[in-house]
């Protein structure tokens, strides 16, 4: 069987940056978040799996793949490649360079945009490029993020992102005032024939009469989708003197109300809007909303302006409505095609005002967005949990921050449940139960999970599993993770007591591990921040997680700490931690040796030829 080592570990480069805080630095190394491909991976040799992984299958197609050695301390580790394949605002890119190597390329063939995705760690892109299910394929896992400098990301196939486990990131809030100012000032030249009067006059023309234009004061506003540029076109449409009312089923009504806003429903929008504006994400609920059938309720003479995606609307079915005077005017900024064609009868046609997807561009917003996506994308290369992750939780730094701990915790205990199946059949089957003083709404347990499904997955697969697939990952292999709180007395100050992870259906390698139910069992806590196993099987022992572990089953009796410990001695082999478990006194008795060394082959089976041991294994962890 083909070994390879997926050993990746994360590290701020050449940082200008913010220091990680101390308590990150674990997550940091164990990371869910895209890790540093171009980290160079360890290659292990076969005695690295003794007793170990090679006796355990996933499924029949996975390789053997094992975790290297930390390589924290490695000096030079080269600097993340990042494509930037549309223009953005020089400070965006200076804070890129330095951080990364930057490749601004613009206006790529697909093809091209391919071949340079397979050599970047990161991509960012606006709303010209199309992010591909073939691009994350083309990208070869190398791809770790996505960086969308702007709000919309219907431009990239976020399924597929997910499944290759690349993180998603946009910038949502830099151009949101230029947005929303855009669609005001689409909404007033349109009202006053600014566009088609400057045109006329330009063409030697003086038609005063034939631009006579409609107040806005007074009328209503429809805003359709009351989110971050929604609110802020209400905001100025009131100080136009307008009745604002609007359509968003997942806004809140006390957000609406405390701006003079009142939430209505589609119908009831469309139906008494003198003029609607469109700010709503393009999905697959909201593609061609405004269709015969809307345009059919709406009142005769409406006025649209759109802001948002051209795919919300049926462009054939706006001609249609603006050749019956259904639609009096329409502004548009985004259209279905981007460039649209010439020939556009919407384009072309008199009563439509169209500006090449402007919103977002301002001086101000473009700096400012720049800034947000290159933050966003290095903040995710050094492995931080984004604040403005697309395609994975999101998670405050503070619930980060006190987790920390028990995210390497959790990690360890999937590698070492892992290891200790074994018998072909496949694990498929893991239960997690997390013991907490915590209420069940207090404990966001997204990250151990993920975290267990990776130590679990990483060390019997090729598969690089990360918080954005761990969930996607697990289904794929079969593996069906359950999730169980079982709430203690102890202090709630501290988010879990203990987290026992259980694989049923399967063989071990390590009897002792089966607990009396027949499930691997093994339970681990945090003492001190440090994270420790305390239960294998109906064992309790006491050993922190570091390094590796030889864990033996033994007959209950004076002088095998000692014995053992001899032999790993006369090898050189460190024991940095021991600790004696049994059940009955006298009888059986489990044994955790937390080794910093691999000892070598010989010496452990030397261990194994010590009488009273009656099985062992030796575990990485
Ligand atoms: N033209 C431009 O250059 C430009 C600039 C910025 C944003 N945009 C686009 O504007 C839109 C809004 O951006 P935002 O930053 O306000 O996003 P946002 O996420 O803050 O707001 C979108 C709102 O739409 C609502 N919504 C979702 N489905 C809806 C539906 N079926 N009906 C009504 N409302 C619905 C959501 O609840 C949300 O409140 C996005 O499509 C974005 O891509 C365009
Ligand atoms: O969604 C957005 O942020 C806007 O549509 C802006 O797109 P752009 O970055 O291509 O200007």
């Amino acid at each position: 069987m083909a070994l390879s080592s997926s050993c990746s570990t994360l590290k701020a480069v050449n940082s200008r940056w913010t220091s990680p805080a101390p308590k990150l630095a674990a997550i940091r190394r164990h990371s869910l978040l895209p890790e540093l491909r171009y980290t160079p991976n360890v290659k292990l040799t076969a005695t690295n799996a003794l007793r170990t992984v090679e006796q355990t299958t996933l499924t029949e197609d996975d390789h053997l793949s094992t975790y290297g050695s930390d390589q924290d301390d490695q000096e030079s580790l080269p600097k993340p490649r990042i494509l930037v394949a549309e223009k953005l605002g020089e400070a965006g890119v200076n804070l890129l360079k330095d951080f990364g190597d930057v490749d601004c390329s613009y206006e790529l063939s697909p093809e091209d945009l391919k071949k340079k995705v397979a050599e970047s760690d990161a991509l960012i892109v606006r709303s010209g490029t199309k992010v591909t299910r073939e691009v994350f394929e083309a990208a070869k896992g190398r791809l770790k993020v996505v960086g969308r400098a702007g709000v919309g990301i219907d431009n990239a196939d976020l399924q597929a992102a997910t499944e290759y486990g690349c993180l998603v990131v946009n910038a949502p809030t830099a151009n949101t005032v230029a947005a929303a100012e855009h669609g005001i000032a689409l909404l007033a030249s349109m009202a006053r024939n600014v566009a088609q009067a400057d045109a006329s006059i330009k063409a030697g023309k003086w038609e005063r009469s034939k631009y006579v234009g409609v107040s806005l004061v007074g009328k209503t506003l429809a805003i359709m989708g009351f989110g971050k540029v929604g609110t802020e076109v209400a905001r100025r449409a009131k100080g136009l003197g307008m009745n604002v009312i609007s359509h968003d089923p997942y806004a809140p009504a006390d957000r609406a109300r405390a701006l003079g806003v009142e939430l209505v429903s589609f119908d009831q929008a469309i139906s008494t809007a003198d003029f609607i504006s469109l700010h709503m994400p393009l999905t697959p609920a909201t593609k061609k909303v405004f269709n015969d059938e809307t345009f059919s309720k709406m009142k005769k003479g409406v006025r649209l302006i759109n802001v948002a995606r051209g795919g919300v609307i049926d462009e054939d079915a706006l001609v249609r409505a603006l050749d019956s005077g259904v639609v009096a005017q329409a502004a548009l900024d985004v259209f279905c095609e981007e460039p649209p064609s010439k020939e556009s009868r919407l384009i072309q046609h008199e009563n439509v005002t169209v500006t090449p997807h402007l919103g977002a561009s301002t001086k101000e917003a473009q700096e400012g967005v720049a800034i947000e996506i290159a933050e966003a994308v290095a903040g995710a290369l050094r492995g931080e949990l984004s604040a403005t992750a697309v395609n994975a939780p999101m998670v405050a730094p503070e619930v980060l921050s006190e987790l920390a701990p028990y995210i390497v915790l959790a990690e360890k205990l999937g590698r070492l449940a892992v290891q200790l199946a074994s018998g072909g059949k496949g694990v498929q089957s893991i239960k997690v139960v997390y013991r907490s003083a915590r209420d069940r709404d207090d404990l966001d347990t997204r990250l151990l999970r993920a975290m267990i499904t990776k130590g679990i997955i990483e060390p019997i697969s090729d598969s690089y599993v990360n918080l954005v697939n761990a969930d996607f990952i697990a289904k794929q292999k079969g593996l069906r993770i359950s999730e169980e709180r079982t709430v203690v007395e102890s202090s709630p100050e501290y988010p879990v007591d203990s987290i026992q992870v259980q694989i049923s259906n399967v063989e071990s390698s390590f009897a002792g591990a089966v607990s009396d139910g027949g499930a691997i069992s093994i339970e681990g806590k945090v003492k001190y921040g440090v994270p420790h196993l305390t239960c294998v099987g109906s064992f309790g022992v006491d050993v922190s997680l570091e390094g590796n572990l030889i864990l033996c089953r033994q007959v209950d009796q004076p002088g095998m700490i000692g014995q053992v410990g001899n032999i790993l001695g006369e090898q050189n082999v460190n024991v940095s931690f021991m600790s004696v478990g049994r059940t009955v006194v006298r009888k059986q008795a489990i044994m955790a040796i937390g080794v910093d060394e691999e000892p070598d082959k010989k010496t452990l089976e030397r261990i194994g030829g010590v009488s009273a041991i009656e099985e062992f294994v030796f575990l990485k962890l």
